[in-house]
């Protein structure tokens, strides 16, 4: 079985490509040059040219805050070019598997976010996704769209490594503490991706097919999540870095980001029996990799 996934360089192409070659699948990385979503006279070609069995379309526009000012770029990159990858995966007749994020959500919301609960963007980013959602959803009933959130793993730019990098020069950081969310490892997406695919491909089952939600199990806020990550990194030998909680005014960005996107994942676990390692033992996972020490076993 042939994979075709988009991007080359990003953080869950990365992690696909190495955790389906520990399987003995066959992966096939496509991004730039040979295919630029912004271009989608581009994806034709290359995407036919790679024989896929199924797509996965993980290539996007992730700059949250640089989407604000870019956002004709950004509609191009996370709307319309996946709506044409549904197209060329209509006409191959195989079964598109989309990445989405929590970002299509307000934050309004009291509880955890159900796939049927109404998306309300509240950023450009966000604003293209749910675009691409919809994009995807009218060229071909063959897809799933998996909304994650807050991904980090040791490949690309994340907050993990964004919290160490800053953690080397300073002592304390301020980090919000009123945006709750669910961290999501990206070697744990990329196992979700690759049973799915596999899914998919043996089963025309309409119940397998449409939006669900894929998050890390648990739930925390940035604050939380930046403590998590140095307290794991001093186990490890790293230095003692100070977390500041703070509320999201006095961290003022381009982008308004939501104040709650925690996602429920029961229904994935219902229609696939699949469910994401709580994000703290992936956060352990991350940081092992990271530093390349592995956590002391507690006493
Ligand atoms: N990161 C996160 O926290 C979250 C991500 N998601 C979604 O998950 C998916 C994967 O995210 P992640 O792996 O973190 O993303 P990354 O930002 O790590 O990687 C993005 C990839 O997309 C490629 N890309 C960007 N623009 C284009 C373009 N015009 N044409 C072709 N390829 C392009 C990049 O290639 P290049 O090197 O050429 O720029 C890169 O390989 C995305 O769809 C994202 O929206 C959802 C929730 C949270
Ligand atoms: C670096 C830093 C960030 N922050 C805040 C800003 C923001 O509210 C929050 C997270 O910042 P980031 O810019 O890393 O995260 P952000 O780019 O918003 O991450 C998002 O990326 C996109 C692609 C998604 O789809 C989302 O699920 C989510 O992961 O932490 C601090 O409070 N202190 C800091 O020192
Ligand atoms: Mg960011």
């Amino acid at each position: 079985m042939r994979i075709v996934v988009t991007g080359k360089e990003g953080q869950v192409d990365t992690a696909a490509q190495a955790l389906g070659e520990s399987l003995g699948l066959e992966i096939i990385r496509v991004g730039r040059p040979e295919i630029d979503l912004s271009k989608p006279e581009t994806l034709s070609g290359p995407m036919k040219a790679a024989r896929p069995d199924v797509i996965i379309s993980s290539a996007a526009y992730t700059a949250v805050d640089k989407a604000e000012s870019e956002a004709a770029l950004a509609q191009a990159i996370n709307g319309e070019g996946p709506g044409e990858l549904a197209k060329i995966a209509a006409e191959l007749n195989i079964p598109l598997l989309h990445l989405s994020t929590d970002y299509v959500f307000s934050g309004d919301k009291d509880g955890v976010y159900s796939e049927g609960d109404a998306p309300g963007p509240v950023s450009v980013y966000g604003m293209t996704k749910l675009s691409g959602e919809t994009q995807i959803a009218a060229a071909t009933p063959n897809h799933v769209i998996l909304r994650t959130a807050w991904v980090y793993s040791p490949y690309g730019n994340n907050f993990v490594k964004t919290m160490l990098r800053l953690g080397e020069t300073r002592d304390e950081l301020n980090v919000v503490a009123d945006q709750r969310g669910c961290p999501t490892y990206a070697l744990e997406i990329a196992r979700a991706l690759l049973l799915i695919a596999q899914k998919l491909v043996a089963d025309p089952d309409p119940a397998l097919r449409g939006i669900f939600h894929l998050t890390g199990q648990g739930e925390t806020t940035w604050a939380g999540f930046a403590e998590a990550i140095f307290e794991g990194s001093a186990l490890r030998g790293g230095k003692a870095v100070r977390v500041n909680p703070i509320p999201t005014e006095a961290y003022p960005t381009p982008a308004k980001r939501p104040a709650n996107s925690r996602l429920s994942g029961e229904k994935l676990a219902e229609v696939y029996n699949l469910r994401l390692d709580p994000w703290r033992v992936s956060l352990d996972d991350c940081l092992t990799r990271l530093t390349g020490v592995a956590a002391p076993v507690k006493e």
